[in-house]
This record gives C-alpha cells, structure tokens and sequence, in this order.
C-alpha cells in the first residue's frame, strides 16, 4: 500500500491511521464506560502493575520481573472476571454504533418509519417531568428508575409489583409520604410502572460526595452495571438529580431533566 507520510524514519499508510483511529475509539468508549465507577480505579491499579513490569524488565530486576510477568500472565483472565460487566456494556455500546443496529444513522436513512412519531415517550416525559416537579416543590423524596429493559434485575422479594400506566398523580401519591408504597425506588420499564418499594444495590464508589445518602446512593447504584436512569428528589432539599452510567449529576432543573429523558426515550438509553 502507498505511503501516506513519513514521521522519525517510520512510513504511515492509511491502514495505520486508521489503526490508530479505532484504538484511540475504543479507549474513549472505555474511558466513558468505566469513569466515575469503582472499576476506574482498578483499571488506573492495572494499568500501574504494567507499568511497574516495564520498569523493572528495563532495570534487569529478575525477581521482581518474574513476580510481575506471572501476575500479568493471569491479568488477562482476571480482566474478564472483574470488568465482565463492563465487557457486557462495552460490547452492547459497539452494538448500538454498528451501522445496522436500530438506533445508528444508516438505520434511519433507510428505514423513514424509524422517523416515527414520539407521542408515547413525549407523554411518558411529560409525566414523569410534572410529577418530578411537584415532589420537588414539596421536598417529598422520590426515586424513579427509568429502564429499557424488562431483565432489570432488582429485589422483588421486598416490592410491590405494578402494571401501571405512567401518570404524574399516580407517581406522586405513590411517593406521598403516607403512602404504604413511598420507600423505596419506583421502576419504570416502557410505558409501564412494574414496580414500587423496591430496594436497589447500594454503590460503594468512594468518589461520591460525602454529604450524599442512600437514596442517591442506591440511584447510581443501579445505573453502574446497567442501562438504566435514575431521578431522584432529595427529601431534604427539593433538589432534583439523576444517575446514569454510575455517574450522579446533582441539582439538575426541570429542563435539564427534561433533555436527559428525551435523550434517554426518544434517542435510546445511555450506550
Ligand atoms: N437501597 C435502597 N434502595 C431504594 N431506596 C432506598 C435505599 N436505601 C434508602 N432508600 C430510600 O432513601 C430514603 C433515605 O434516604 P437518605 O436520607 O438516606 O438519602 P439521601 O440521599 O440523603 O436522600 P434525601 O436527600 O432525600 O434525604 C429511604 O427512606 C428510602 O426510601
């Protein structure tokens, strides 16, 4: 193949930019993937055992080497077994971007009824914005999971099931703070309330601010491994937040809440 362009005597073609293109692709994606998660930390520890391998290898500290080639020789499984839940997201991300997949450009150029009209998750929107605004307005504490998945994994042994439809009154009498339903998180999947009262993992990321409790703390709990929203109003401030990708924004207003659900519903959940 003809060169493209020589640079310290090495001879580049449109192959190696290329190369170079899905690498520095594939590290962003797994850059968006892993920060703010537990399992940043572990990558940067990874990454440092290799880093220390190298330094010792060019050093010629045999022992040390040698301890660090065996680690290293295990590393690749040991990979798979801590980020399989990356791995499982990370490949659902390129899933979602090949040019076939539903939600990717040539799928919308193609197929116009793609283009179709987004009544039901405009009103799911509306909904679910009114009542988030009037639990806000009121301090009543409220955590509402939006999913794209009915395999959401939570603990039906403590919750309520429901077949709802999502209406604004609904959301709010059921975070009322007599309600027999308010504790706990509200699971959405569709256009169908399927559960309240339910008890969501607890993250442990240490990154959280500290002044962040267990209703916020179960939000991004249940977004770290899975595509799901979360949107919670804090009872002791009225202040609106939400958790995706194991990530928390604090504070957000109606409208930005309101760009993230449209985002989520209408453009597909976060990769
Ligand atoms: N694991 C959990 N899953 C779902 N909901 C939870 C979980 N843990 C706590 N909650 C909810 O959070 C409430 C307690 O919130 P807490 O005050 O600890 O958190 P917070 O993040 O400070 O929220 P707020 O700002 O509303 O006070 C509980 O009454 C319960 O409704």
């Amino acid at each position: 193949m003809e060169d493209l362009f020589q640079f310290n005597g090495f001879r580049y073609n449109w192959l190696n930019v290329l190369d170079l293109a899905i690498v520095i692709f594939l590290v962003i994606q797994l850059y968006r993937l892993l920060k703010g998660s537990l399992a940043f930390n572990i990558f940067v520890g990874l990454l440092m055992v290799y880093f220390a391998y190298f330094m010792v290898e060019l050093l010629h500290m045999p022992i040390l080497t040698l301890i660090l080639q065996n680690f290293i020789n295990i590393g690749l499984i040991a990979i798979i077994i801590i980020f399989q839940p990356e791995i499982r997201k990370f490949l659902l991300v390129l899933g979602k971007k090949a040019p076939l997949s539903k939600d990717s450009f040539f799928t919308k150029l193609f197929l116009p009824d793609k283009f179709k009209s987004y009544k039901e998750e405009e009103n799911i929107i509306d909904e679910v914005v009114t009542a988030v605004s009037h639990m806000a307005a009121t301090s009543t504490g409220a955590l509402i999971v939006l999913s794209n998945s009915y395999r959401v994994k939570f603990d039906t042994a403590s919750s309520i099931s429901l077949d709802s439809n999502i209406n604004a009154k609904l959301l709010e009498s059921i975070f009322c703070k007599g309600s027999p339903l308010h504790d706990g998180a509200l699971i959405i999947v569709g256009n169908k309330i399927l559960a309240a009262k339910v008890i969501l993992p607890v993250s442990e990321n240490p990154n959280l601010p500290l002044q962040v409790g267990l209703r916020h703390r179960s939000a991004v709990g249940i977004t770290e491994h899975s595509d799901n929203l979360a949107i919670v109003v804090s009872e002791e401030r009225g202040t609106i937040s939400y958790a995706e990708d194991g990530t928390l924004t604090q504070d957000v207003s109606l409208e930005d809440l309101k760009s993230k659900l449209y985002e989520v519903l209408v453009e597909g959940y976060p990769g």
